[in-house]
Parts: C-alpha cells; structure tokens; sequence
C-alpha cells in the first residue's frame, strides 16, 4: 500500500516515541504514534509520519532487531521512504545495546551505508561536543542517568558507547564541522566510509545545529537519534513540496475522571511528585508488598476509586536513589522494575474499568505498562505540555486522553501543566 508516508519511524520507548512524535507534528508533519505494529491499522491514510513505539530498549538485543525491522517493513510497504530510529537523548543502552544492533539492522534493511546517530534534544539539556554526551552542565556519566533503575550510564563517550554494542565501525563528525555547515559534514561523512566506517556520532549543541545536520540527511536512506534531529527531516520534506506542513494539533475533549501515575524514579518526576503532593491526594505503592506476593494492587485500586470522579490522585511508586538500591538488591533489578511497572499499570485498568478516561504517567517503560494495560493501540498528537511531551487522544474504541512523560521531562509542576493542556 502506498499513501502519503514520507517518515517511517520506529522508536524503542513509549514517551520516546510521543517525543518524537511531539517534534514531527509541531514541525508540520500529519504524525501518529501507533503502539506497536498492531496499531498501524488504526493509522489514517494521510499520515505524513508514523511514528511505531516499541518497547526495545532493555529487552534482549535480537528481540529488539526482530522488532524494530518488523515495524520498519509495515513501515515500508505503507510508502515510508525515509527510517529514523528513535532513542533516548541520554542514549540510554545495556551493556549489549541496543542501540548498536538495531542500527546494524536497520542499516542492512534500508540498504543505508552510512547511518548518522545523534542524541541532541537542546531544549532538554543535551548535547554532543567531540562524541561527548552532555545533561546540561554533566557530562552524562555524571549526571543522575549514572543511576538510572534500569540503564546505568556510566560512560559519556558515544563513539566508545556505540562501538561496544555495534558490528559496524564508529566514528565522529566533530562540532567544527558541523559549524561550517553542509558540505563539511557531508564531506567528513565521506572521508568516515572511506576509512571503512559505516555510523557516525555528529556532535550538536544548537537546535541550528540540528536544522544543518538534518538538511544534510536529506537522502539518507536511515538516520538515528533522540527527537530533535527529525525536526530537520520534516523541513526536508516540506523544502521539497513532499509534505504541505499543514499538520494539525487539535485534539477532541475527553472528559472523565484523572489518575496520576508516577514509575519514574528521576530527579525530575521525585520534585514532580513532591510538587503535586501539595495538590492531590498520594497513594503510595508498597513496593516490597508488591515483590512480596501481596495485592497491593487491589488495596490501591480501592483507595483510588475513593477519589474518583472528585478530585485527581497521585499515585506513586517512586523512590530515592537509596531506596531503588535496597530493593533492587534484595529482588533483582528488572524483576522488581517489572514487577513495579505490572502493578501500576493494574491499578490504572482497574481504574479505566471503573470509568477514569484521562491519565498522566511519568517514566518511560511505565507509560509503556499502562498504555498496554489500557489496550490503547494509537494515538493522535496534540499541543506540547512541556519539551518532548505532547498532549494525546487515544484513537479507536476507547478515547482515553493521555499524557505520558519521559523520567527526566517537564517542569516542576508537570502534574497540573498536563491537565491543564489536555483536551
Ligand atoms: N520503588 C521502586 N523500586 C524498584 N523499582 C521501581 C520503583 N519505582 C519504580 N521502579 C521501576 O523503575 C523503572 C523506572 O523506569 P521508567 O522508564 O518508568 O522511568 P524513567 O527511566 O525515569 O523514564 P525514562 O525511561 O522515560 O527516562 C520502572 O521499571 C519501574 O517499575
Ligand atoms: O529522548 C528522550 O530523552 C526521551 O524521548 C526518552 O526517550 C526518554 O526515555
């Protein structure tokens, strides 16, 4: 089937994947996040950018190459004429990837030779200078992403980060070249394949920076990074009269009850939660009650429905840096991140089952939980709440309205920004 697809997309987190949708449709691209594959049936025929979210990131690296090329190939067949692979902006990998498989993968799919892997998001605090990967003023190994529950990142280096986990060469298009512009960038690209390399870390800082490395992406069969680079691929596409760059951000009203839900146990989300605390009621999930065995999630679920319909809860797993240790410890790090996200996203079915229609969730693989346990398959793209996170409407059956926000995004009251922008 061919119809309008000009950006096919395949992202390896929920929140990623709205990220990136968020910067496609601002930047005039008629875009839809779809959950999965599945969800593509639900994808108008005028979309312009379909954005396929996975949950990739940390599962094994040959799932996440099955996936992530599965997606790719609807991708294709629906028209897509240019892949971009979307990770974190903190380049958030295991030991084993993957972001270094899925670009070998994707490389051999889309026939590309050369795949350039970019992570700046400026809005959010990171850059790149000389394959250095920047939060803010912290080069990430010293950032709080050093204690991520799941991604520990202990290396800022991308070339060496991305070398370790990739069957092709690295190598680096430096800053200097960036700033002189097009042509330098494509030159050093071509000197790179010359010495047998295959993928690049292009530094960037600017969102100007961006616009220059997009711009000079324009045939890449591939490209890599977090959301910000794409805005420079939707430029492309309108330059050329491909796309009219008339995509659209209105979403229809949802009204219905509100639960908060917070997995995230970033920086960020803990001054969130803290925050919201002052405004709505907190239930606060008992993790070692939950790796225990116990029903955590019905006792919540019950104290939740006491509010319903009145005022918006909070609901809470997040904990310090000390604690997350402790447990992680005592059950294992991804069976307790698992068994924690499993939860959540119960009590938010439980919750939809008893009427609630518009959620906010922090954290990126407990958005993917609930979205899941929400059986929402696609989404539509409303106005930004904050950098990197869009309000949605769920479409299809059930039209929940959903804010799902990365660990490490919005403002200190994103609770409250949330439903104010949503529909
Ligand atoms: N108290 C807790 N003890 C152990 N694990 C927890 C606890 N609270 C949350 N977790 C787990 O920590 C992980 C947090 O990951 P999540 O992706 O939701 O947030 P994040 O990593 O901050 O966000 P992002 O990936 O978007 O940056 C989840 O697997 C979650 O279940
Ligand atoms: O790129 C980012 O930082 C986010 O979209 C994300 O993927 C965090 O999990």
């Amino acid at each position: 089937m061919t119809g309008r697809l000009l950006l096919g997309c395949v992202a390896d987190d929920y929140t990623g994947a709205s990220d990136l949708a968020n910067t496609l449709a601002k930047s005039g691209l008629r875009t839809v996040q779809t959950i999965g594959v599945d969800g593509l049936a639900l994808a108008p025929d005028d979309a312009e950018a379909i954005v396929v979210a996975l949950k990739s990131r940390s599962i094994e690296p040959e799932d996440a190459v099955r996936l992530s090329v599965e997606a790719w190939r609807h991708l294709k067949e629906r028209g897509a004429r240019q892949c971009y692979f979307k990770y974190c902006s903190t380049f958030d990998s295991t030991e084993r990837g993957n972001i270094g498989p899925v670009t070998d993968a994707l490389m051999a799919e889309t026939g590309a030779t050369m795949a350039v892997a970019c992570p700046t998001f400026p809005e959010n605090g990171r850059t790149v200078y000389q394959g250095h990967l920047f939060v803010w003023a912290q080069p990430l190994d010293e950032s709080p992403l050093r204690d991520h529950p799941l991604n520990p990142m202990r290396d800022a280096n991308l070339v060496r980060v991305l070398q370790a986990q990739s069957g092709t060469r690295v190598g680096l298009v430096p800053w200097q070249d960036v700033a002189a512009g097009g042509q330098a960038i494509r030159a050093r690209l071509a000197a790179l394949q010359g010495q047998g390399i295959g993928a690049a870390i292009v530094d960037a800082i600017t969102l100007d920076d961006l616009t220059v490395i997009g711009a000079a992406c324009h045939d890449h069969p591939l490209v890599t990074g977090a959301s910000g680079l794409a805005a420079g691929l939707a430029a492309n596409f309108i330059k050329a009269g491909a796309a009219a760059g008339q995509g659209s951000t209105d979403l229809p009203p949802v009204a219905g009850p509100e639960v908060l839900i917070a997995g995230s146990c970033s920086p960020a989300t803990l001054a969130q939660v803290e925050r919201a605390a002052a405004r709505y009621p907190v239930i606060r999930l008992d993790v070692d009650a939950v790796l225990s065995g116990r029903d955590e999630v019905a006792r919540v679920a019950a104290e939740a429905r006491g509010h319903l319909g009145e005022r918006p809860m909070l609901i809470v797993s997040s904990a310090t840096p000390d604690d997350l240790r402790r447990v992680q410890e005592t059950h294992g790090r991804d069976a307790a991140g698992r068994a924690v996200e499993q939860a959540l996203a119960a009590v938010a079915a439980a919750l939809a089952g008893a009427g609630a229609r518009r959620f906010v969730v922090a954290g990126g693989e407990t958005s993917g939980a609930v979205v899941d346990a929400l059986g929402v398959q696609a989404l539509r793209i409303g106005p930004e709440i904050a950098p990197g996170v869009p309000a949605m409407v769920g479409l299809g059956e059930r039209a929940f309205a959903l804010a799902l926000k990365s660990g490490n995004f919005g403002g200190p009251d994103f609770f409250a920004d949330a439903l104010g922008v949503m529909p």
